[in-house]
């Protein structure tokens, strides 16, 4: 077992209130991502779980029962840090063996847990060897190995990937997906990258100075967003975001424009809105009934796509078109919007206004 409850958890260092009532539920053999920006309190998480510190308030309780007040060392826990230091005069099999050793297993037992690791980490021809001997992909996964060669109740992990270069750390996000897969272990992974909590998580918490913003499923937290700054934090490029407000059947936009106003908002009449609108759900290439006049501000080719910046007033908002795609700046466009698919917030509350059932 592996669930992870935590309940109002509110810790401050001086003046700096870094969690400020954190509600989190992992479930058992989860793959649970907090993501968050620098500062948002994601460490001070995993280190209360972990009882590395004392929460001012609120409750951590480990497969149902109140931890709060244990020992890190009583919580059969496994904290995955960013900076792996491997002993430089050990073999990578003595260093994926230190904790076994440290804990009094057998010979036998350490012997086929560090085979059954370094199968599932593809390392197995790097046992007889030193870190010196090793790239650093390469002694990164020895180091993970180590300390995925245990069984506790759950690894808590802070942005392990961190100091990978961009092709490893892409590579290793599939490989982590697998491992966790196959040990079915429930994973807390801390990261403020959201591409890499949208790939591997299977339930998300967004934080925030503190508070989550929301929990849920990947799907659920990119598609739904509970307010602007979810909205805006999570997706690449960012949401558009136009000032508008509802009237009759239309949204009238701040600089002018106007759309039919979508069937599955909550907003009324005259309330200042932001509309948020996805890259994928704008184009620039097909006609519909929706569309926003607007001129060209920009190309950004990224090999597979190409993002257009297309001025539309005041806003520039990023359209998601085929990568051959040209144009010139200044050139005049219609951006067709799949209203459907599209976010309505408050615009002093950035709370969202779309219906939950849509
Ligand atoms: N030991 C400490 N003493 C004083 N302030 C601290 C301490 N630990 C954390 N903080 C502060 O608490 C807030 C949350 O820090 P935390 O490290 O949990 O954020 P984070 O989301 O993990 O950020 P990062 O992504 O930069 O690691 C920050 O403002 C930080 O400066």
């Amino acid at each position: 077992m592996g669930t992870v409850t935590l309940q109002g958890l509110r810790k401050s260092f001086g003046r700096v209130q870094a969690l400020d009532g954190v509600t989190l539920d992992v479930p058992d053999g989860s793959f649970f991502v907090v993501l968050g920006p620098s500062g948002a309190g994601k460490t001070t998480t995993l280190r209360t779980i972990a009882g590395l510190e004392k929460p001012d308030a609120g409750s951590v309780h480990l497969d149902g029962r109140d931890a709060t007040g244990d020992a890190p060392a009583d919580r059969d826990l496994a904290m995955v840090f960013q900076n792996y230091a491997l002993y430089p005069r050990h073999t990578a099999y003595e260093n994926i063996a230190s904790p076994l050793r440290a804990r009094g297993r057998s010979p036998g037992e350490i012997a086929e847990a560090v085979d059954r690791i370094s199968g599932l980490l593809h390392i197995e021809r790097l046992l007889r060897r030193r870190p010196a001997q090793m790239s650093g992909g390469e002694m990164q996964r020895v180091a993970l190995a180590r300390a995925l060669v245990r069984s506790p109740r759950a690894f808590l992990m802070d942005e392990p990937l961190t100091n990978l270069d961009l092709k490893l750390r892409v590579e290793m996000r599939t490989e982590l997906s697998r491992i966790h897969r196959s040990l079915g272990a429930t994973f807390v992974y801390v990261t403020n990258d959201q591409v890499e909590a949208l790939s591997m998580a299977d339930r998300v918490a967004v934080l925030k100075e503190g508070r989550v913003q929301q929990a849920g499923t990947p799907a659920e937290v990119y598609e739904r967003p509970a307010n602007r700054w979810v909205a805006g934090f999570v997706g690449s490029p960012p949401i558009s975001l136009l000032a508008c407000r509802a009237e009759g059947d239309r949204l009238i936009g701040t600089d002018g424009w106007s759309l039919p106003r979508p069937g599955w908002t909550t907003a009324e009449d005259d309330r200042p809105l932001l509309l948020g609108l996805r890259s994928e759900d704008l184009s620039v290439e097909q006609r519909g009934d929706a569309s926003l006049p607007g001129e060209l501000y920009g190309l950004e080719p990224l090999g597979d796509r190409t993002v257009v910046d297309v001025r539309v007033g005041t806003a520039i908002l990023k359209v998601k078109a085929r990568p051959t795609i040209s144009g010139s700046p200044g050139e005049r466009l219609l951006v067709t919007v799949d209203l459907d698919r599209a976010h309505l917030f408050d615009a002093s509350t950035g709370q969202s206004l779309s219906a939950a059932t849509r």
